[in-house]
């Protein structure tokens, strides 16, 4: 790696800084200090998130040229979906709903969803199908972040909240090893793509934009669901 793609590497890893994990509710949740309407309203919420990841990275296929990047890139579009029913990260979401104690109908309903977080995931998708696909894998590279609140996530709920049924949990583990993997395949086509300063500081934009659809979604959960 040139000392450019090192100070690059460097930029877009700051970013971590203004990753949700410091947001109040992660972190009221990671202290174990949430009621269950509050983790039930996070769960419901955090599913329009989970169904529009696949559609998010559909949108960065169709605007991808590059034939290898895209072999790499439809599995995660596999991950989340499955292929075959009782499969994927979106039915382990809902077995984590259930778990929790809401019925799939609800969640599926979307009754339970914030104007807040409906406008913030659609704004993420709306990114990765009008911005060049560079800056929609950028965005993509909070994940690099995501590894350490999620081993922190459950442990604190196998903890903190005995009433969740363990079982529910497997999307975190799941997540554990996926998310390293995804993240680092996007931050070796990010350094290779972008190379000059203008590409470099849009890339860093787009990490930036990304931390503020996130914490967004958590501002909006924590609005309607107070303490
Ligand atoms: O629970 C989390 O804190 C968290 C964060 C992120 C992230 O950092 O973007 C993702 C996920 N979960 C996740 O489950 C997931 O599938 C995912 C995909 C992506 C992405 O941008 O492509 N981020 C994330």
């Amino acid at each position: 790696m040139t000392a450019d793609a090192d100070g690059f590497t460097a930029a877009l890893r700051a970013q971590a800084q203004r990753y949700h994990d410091q947001h109040p509710f992660h972190i009221r949740m990671n202290a174990g200090l949430l009621g269950r309407q509050q983790i039930r309203g996070w769960v419901a919420n955090r599913y329009y998130y989970q169904q529009n990841i696949p559609r998010k990275d559909a949108a960065i296929l169709a605007n991808c040229p590059d034939r290898e990047v895209r072999r790499r890139w439809v599995r995660r579009i596999l991950d989340h979906d499955g292929t075959a029913g009782g499969e994927g990260g979106i039915e382990a979401w809902l077995r984590l709903a259930e778990a929790v104690g809401l019925s799939r109908e609800e969640v599926r309903s979307e009754r339970h969803l914030v104007p807040g977080v409906r406008f913030a995931v659609d704004a993420y998708v709306t990114f990765a199908r009008t911005r060049p696909w560079t800056e929609a894998v950028a965005s993509s590279l909070t994940e690099l972040f995501a590894p350490d609140l999620m081993s922190e996530r459950l442990a604190a709920f196998e903890r903190c909240y005995p009433w969740i049924d363990r079982d529910g949990l497997g999307y975190f583990r799941d997540r554990l090893t996926q998310a390293p993997r995804d993240a680092e395949h996007a931050l070796q086509v990010v350094v290779e793509r972008c190379r000059s300063a203008d590409e470099q500081a849009r890339a860093v934009a787009a990490l930036s934009f990304k931390c503020d659809v996130l914490w967004s979604i958590l501002d909006a959960i924590d609005h309607a669901y107070p303490d």
